[in-house]
């Protein structure tokens, strides 16, 4: 017998988006270079090597999110102890969606993720470090 989801993705991404805040582009773009905020990009690797970087971000990807925000954590990480604001995001805003929930849940705070994404980032012509050129 095929499982049964009760709970999908949309209803999860519903929840989220109710219970953070999202910000636009140009909102996040106007927040970039500020001593008090911490972009954190959630994609994998190789997404970071294929699509570039947006400068300055603190890389954490979203599989260990919760081990490196929580202090108790054998995986902690200094930067999610600061007193910042952490502008989360990811590919397409989905991502960033679920984990700034669970880091909201988790007490960190103030959070917030950016709508649309990297994607939605480098379209609107924010800065980006474009990807290494690939070796031989
Ligand atoms: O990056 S994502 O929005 O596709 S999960």
């Amino acid at each position: 017998m095929p499982q049964t989801i009760t709970k999908g993705y949309k209803a999860l991404l519903a929840e989220a988006e109710a219970a953070v805040k999202t910000l636009s582009v140009e909102e996040a773009k106007s927040l970039v270079g500020r001593d008090d905020i911490v972009f954190v990009d959630l994609r994998d690797p190789r997404e970071l090597e294929r699509e570039g970087r947006m400068p300055g971000a603190f890389h954490c990807p979203r599989g260990m999110l919760e081990f490196w925000i929580d202090p108790e954590s054998p995986y902690a990480k200094p930067v999610f102890q600061e007193d910042k604001q952490f502008v989360f995001f990811c590919a397409g805003g989905w991502r960033s969606a679920l984990a700034a929930k669970t880091a909201q849940d988790m007490g960190l705070k103030p959070v917030a993720h950016v709508e649309g994404g990297f994607s939605a980032w480098k379209k609107a012509g924010a800065p980006f470090d474009a990807p290494a050129p690939k070796q031989g």
